[in-house]
């Protein structure tokens, strides 16, 4: 594979790298600007991804770091949670961890949001790097630091921006990742097309069974162009003051099904679950034709981002969605499609248009 790497830039500076590897062969090198000599480190990582890849990682850092630690929760939704972060904080003290000492994620995007969110917190914040091992991490929530935890049910209600210091994606850690897990990674990826690149949509469509099957050099380009989409978004506005936003797409109802479902259905799933009631809503305004809307969801269905709500109402649904942080004074920032590429930021669908959209789905 072609090593590559991209810059994310703000105001013209660059804050750190994303590189793109099969192997982590070139870690160390690409740590090598992070002064690790006189650091402590501390990797964070989970329950499944230990036993895969944190003994590689550990061994990596030992020899160059001046001490390295590990910390592992149980993996899943459930445990991004403020109790988790404590026992980490509670681990960095008891290590000594001061203000130059580092914290690395190692894992999905629980890890990463949660790693970050210690390190954005622990004595005013910390360096931290994000070594993402899911499609979903790799493609997205590695990037742009937004960083967090779950407030009891509330999606990402607690949290800091806090940009990493370098992103080392090896797309090799995807080949242990579960069917469904690369799937739910899809719907950010075409997330990514649906609202910035009409032609990446395209290609997307076009190379879907390389990508079904994990074609190593397809899997390596969209890595790469998804990132790079996402990067452009939070050049211009690391904060969400405006553009990115957009990224929310499909998550103003997404957020809300993921909640209510009580975490049984994944982010991504969830996403695709928004992505497909946003599309539906930006056709019913004539905003897209119908036969996009269908076309995109024809590509939803090709990954098998197809689950079911039914369990929920549509009054439900509503209701939570006001509580989450998608309001705008006293408005739902909702994001709708103009065209197949490219999106908008709207605070004006209203409650009945939400209904309308939902009780069509749940029928
Ligand atoms: N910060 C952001 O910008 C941002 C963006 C998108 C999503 N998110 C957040 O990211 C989270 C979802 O991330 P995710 O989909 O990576 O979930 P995750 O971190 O829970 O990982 C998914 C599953 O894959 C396992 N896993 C991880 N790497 C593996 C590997 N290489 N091989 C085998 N199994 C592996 C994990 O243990 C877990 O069971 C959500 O909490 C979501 O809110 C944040
Ligand atoms: O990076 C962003 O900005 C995003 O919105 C990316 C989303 O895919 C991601 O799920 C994010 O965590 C959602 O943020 P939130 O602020 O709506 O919780
Ligand atoms: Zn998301």
């Amino acid at each position: 594979m072609e090593k590559n790497s991209l810059e994310v830039r703000e105001q013209g500076q660059k804050i750190y790298d994303i590189y793109f590897r099969d192997s982590f062969e070139d870690l160390m090198e690409a740590m090598s600007g992070l002064g690790l000599s006189g650091r402590k480190v501390c990797i964070v990582t989970e329950s499944h991804v230990a036993p895969l890849y944190l003994k590689e990682i550990y061994d990596l850092l030992n020899p160059v770091c001046a001490k390295v630690t590990t910390f592992s929760f149980s993996a899943g939704e459930a445990h991004k949670q403020l109790k988790t972060i404590e026992q980490l904080y509670e681990q960095l003290i008891r290590n000594h961890f001061d203000r130059k000492d580092l914290i690395v994620a190692l894992g999905g995007g629980v890890v990463g949001d949660m790693a970050g969110f210690a390190a954005a917190t622990y004595l005013r914040g910390i360096d931290f790097i994000q070594i993402p091992t899911t499609l979903l991490s790799q493609v997205d929530s590695s990037i742009g630091g937004k960083t967090g935890v779950d407030f009891i049910q509330y999606k990402n209600m607690v949290g800091a921006f806090h940009q990493p210091k370098l992103v080392y994606i090896n797309v090799n850690t995807l080949t242990t990742l579960l069917d469904r897990e690369y799937a739910s990674g899809m719907a950010e990826v075409i997330k990514h097309g649906l609202i910035k690149d009409r032609e990446y949509y395209h290609w997307i469509r076009n190379h879907q069974s390389e990508i079904l099957s994990k074609d190593s050099q397809i899997l390596a380009e969209m890595i790469l162009k998804s990132c790079d989409i996402k990067r452009r978004v939070v050049e211009v506005d690391p904060k969400e003051q405006g553009e990115r936003a957009l990224l929310n797409f499909g998550h103003t109802l997404g957020h809300a099904v993921e909640t209510l479902m009580d975490f049984s259905l994944l982010h991504g799933e969830c996403v695709a679950i928004g992505c497909r009631l946003a599309l539906k809503l930006s056709g019913k305004r004539g905003m897209i034709s119908e036969e996009e809307v269908k076309e995109a969801n024809a590509l939803f269905d090709v990954f098998h981002l197809d689950q079911r709500f039914d369990r929920l109402t549509a009054e439900q649904i509503i209701e939570t969605t006001k509580s989450d942080k998608k309001m705008a004074g006293g408005h739902i920032r909702f994001i709708l499609l103009k065209n197949i590429g490219e999106a908008c930021i709207d605070l004006t669908v209203s409650d009945e248009e939400m209904m309308e959209v939902l009780e069509e789905e749940l029928e």
